[in-house]
């Protein structure tokens, strides 16, 4: 037989695997059960429950809290009333069985009082778009009779637990209830069961949706709304999105993830689109995620580059004063500081949405939130008219001390968090090691090579270890010398990334021969990749940069042999001096745009003044050295990293 924890573990994660029932982090569930107490050698009753922020889906032992159910149960004498309920958070601490585990879900109470071995708490699209219809309390009555009950909103917390207790008692036949705005929570006396019951909710609200839902809840479509074509709603997507990452970088430096799926096509085309969003998200894990209200383009897809870009621009600025507003509006003494003011959604007609985080994984999942309040307000225009909880509420919940505290456990950020890195020749050598310094440190990579497979068997490893690899690096196969690859690989960064920040200029090949014996070939091919390829990869990546207006970092892997004179030399050092000299010129050019540009100067060879080897992990340092933040103000720098090679000094 298997033991409580097993069969919540794999309920749970059963239960999150399927993005119909809940939403990544979102949710919990717990179950009840006896244990000894090494303390007394005694049976002691006891209940696990998901750690707070947790994701059920990817759930293990160690993001459980594990409470003893005799002192949980006792807070109820202690409690002293909805006004101070937060206090009662500091009280779990006490009632933690040994160490106690993770820090305790947000709906701890409701899991603990209501009286049931099994509680599942879930976010599914369907139950929400009845938790968020206007008349969603009558609606749980037709589509479920008395085995669902309804519960008004109210913010998670010791109230929320206490009232759906006492629901539970006072409704024996019920299998669950809808929670007003929110979501739906189950139980039961075993797992198994409480499954089947979050299950049938579940189900049950969707076949009602789709059965007496009406054809068309978002409206008729909007001329000149429709989706543009494939080829070119991804190239517009591409050119707009390092200036939407710049906007939505004002107040701390994002990456952005793209979505332009039918659904959210489909939601930009029709006329209730501006009317819908402008409501904001209902669910308080969604909007946690896609901030209140989205930000949207309000000009038809075909609408001149120009214009719009100008227009989002105002959208951008009116957005940020609306934030300000709403948080001045609400925010009472002892709120926390107002966060970034900048939006975490923008939505553009025809062309898709941009979502917004500090790393890929928060602005996937921001993207992933916004389309699941698509689907919410889906099912409850069709069934009756979406109505979100109030904008007072979603303050209580965004700056809410609770929430804060789960920001504050969160690990602190790496020194390249929030940058996209791009290697050249990043399929082996240093530029394999530099995608995996760099990718070490927190920047998003990609490992770009002539050479597709090697690239991504580097990329492979560097996402090895990420819930989703292509959150941390992707490959692209590109020939530095061919300028319609180079802008293709671009177009595949800023798609997959939002934009780029660091470039290193590492691609290149070395062919020692004599004056004499050096082909007018050898001469072409050298200067080809690192000269020109240099040229080419800085110049795309400086269009970028500038449309982002966040800065940069170009760094080139030059060589010690761009300034040290020797034989058998001359194609491979003039390419490498060529190159070197580039560094100079374009920190010269870029500097005013903050994108600084520097270079390394590596060597291999025994007669050093070091007498070390040098490995490109020393290389990759140097890069990171340059770009970490603490060498922020150098720009046509080149560290020599040789061993020390005197003839090789810079003057
Ligand atoms: C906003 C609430 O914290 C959220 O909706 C809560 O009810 C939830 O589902 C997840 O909270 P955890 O503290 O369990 O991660």
């Amino acid at each position: 037989m298997s033991s409580p924890v097993e069969e919540l573990l794999n309920r749970s994660q059963r239960l999150g695997a399927d993005p119909r029932n809940t939403n990544f982090a979102g949710g919990n569930a717990s179950a009840k059960g006896t244990a000894v107490d090494p303390a007394t050698g005694s049976d002691v009753e006891l209940m696990w429950v998901k750690g707070s922020g947790g994701d059920l889906g990817t759930l293990t032992e160690a993001g459980l809290a594990v409470l003893r159910l005799d002192r949980l149960r006792a807070l109820t004498g202690v409690y002293p009333g909805v006004e101070r309920e937060d206090e009662m958070v500091a009280a779990f601490e006490f009632c933690a069985f040994g160490k106690g585990g993770a820090a305790p879900s947000i709906d701890t109470t409701m899991h603990g009082l209501v009286e049931a071995a099994h509680v599942d708490h879930l976010h599914p699209d369907a139950g929400i778009a009845i938790a968020a219809a206007a008349d969603g309390e009558e609606l749980t009555r037709r589509i479920f009779g008395d085995r669902v009950v309804w519960v008004p909103w109210r913010r998670p917390g010791f109230q929320l637990g206490l009232d759906i207790a006492a629901i539970k008692a006072e409704n024996p036949q019920a299998i669950g209830c809808i929670l007003g705005g929110h979501g739906i929570t189950a139980w039961a006396d075993t797992s198994a069961q409480c499954e089947a019951n979050s299950l049938e909710i579940i189900r049950t609200a969707e076949a009602y949706i789709a059965e007496h839902g009406k054809p068309e809840p978002f409206g008729s479509v909007l001329p000149g709304y429709e989706a543009l074509p494939e080829e070119e709603r991804r190239a517009r997507a591409a050119a707009l999105f390092p200036i939407i990452r710049g906007l939505a970088s004002t107040d701390v430096r994002q990456v952005g993830h793209f979505t332009d799926t039918p659904e959210v096509l489909d939601f930009l085309s029709r006329a209730e689109h501006p009317r819908l969003a402008a409501l904001g998200t209902s669910c308080p894990d969604h909007f946690l995620r896609t901030k209140v209200v989205p930000m949207v383009l309000d000009l038809p897809a075909g609408a001149p580059f120009e214009e719009a870009v100008g227009r989002l621009r105002e959208r951008h600025a009116a957005y940020r004063e609306e934030y300000r507003a709403y948080y001045e509006r609400h925010a009472v003494p002892g709120s926390p500081a107002m966060r970034g003011a900048d939006p975490a959604i923008v939505l553009v007609p025809g062309v898709g949405m941009f979502s917004f985080g500090k790393d890929k994984q928060t602005a996937r999942v921001a993207g992933e939130f916004y389309l699941n309040a698509i689907n919410v307000m889906r099912g409850a225009e069709a069934v009756s008219a979406y109505a979100p909880i109030p904008e007072v509420e979603k303050f209580r919940i965004e700056y809410w001390e609770l929430e804060d505290a789960k920001l504050r456990r969160l690990p602190a950020p790496k020194p390249l968090a929030g940058r996209i890195a791009l290697v050249t020749g990043g399929g082996s050598g240093i530029g394999a090691a530099t995608a995996r310094r760099l990718a070490a440190e927190g920047a998003c990579v990609v490992v770009a090579d002539r050479d597709l497979a090697a690239a991504e068997k580097v990329a492979a490893e560097l996402g090895a270890r990420a819930y989703r690899p292509s959150d941390v690096a992707i490959a692209a196969g590109v020939d530095v010398t061919d300028e319609e690859q180079i802008a293709a690989a671009f177009r595949e960064t800023v798609l997959a990334f939002g934009g780029v920040d660091l470039i290193v200029n590492n691609a290149g090949l070395s062919l020692s021969r004599s004056l004499l014996e050096t082909t007018v070939q050898d001469w072409d091919l050298q200067h080809d990749v690192m000269a020109r390829g240099s040229f080419l990869v800085s110049r795309e990546s400086a269009r970028i940069m500038i449309d982002q207006g966040m800065g940069g970092d170009i760094v080139s892997i030059s060589s010690k042999d761009s300034v040290f004179a020797g034989p058998d030399n001359v194609a491979y050092g003039a390419a490498k001096a060529d190159q070197a000299h580039q560094v100079r010129l374009l920190a010269a050019e870029l500097g005013e745009h903050g994108i600084r540009v520097n270079g390394v100067n590596p060597a291999h060879g025994r007669r050093t003044l070091l007498k070390r080897e040098v490995l490109p992990e020393h290389v990759a340092a140097a890069v990171f050295a340059l770009t970490g933040g603490d060498l922020s103000l150098t720009t046509g720098l080149h560290i020599p990293v040789d061993a020390g090679v005197a003839a090789a000094f810079l003057r």
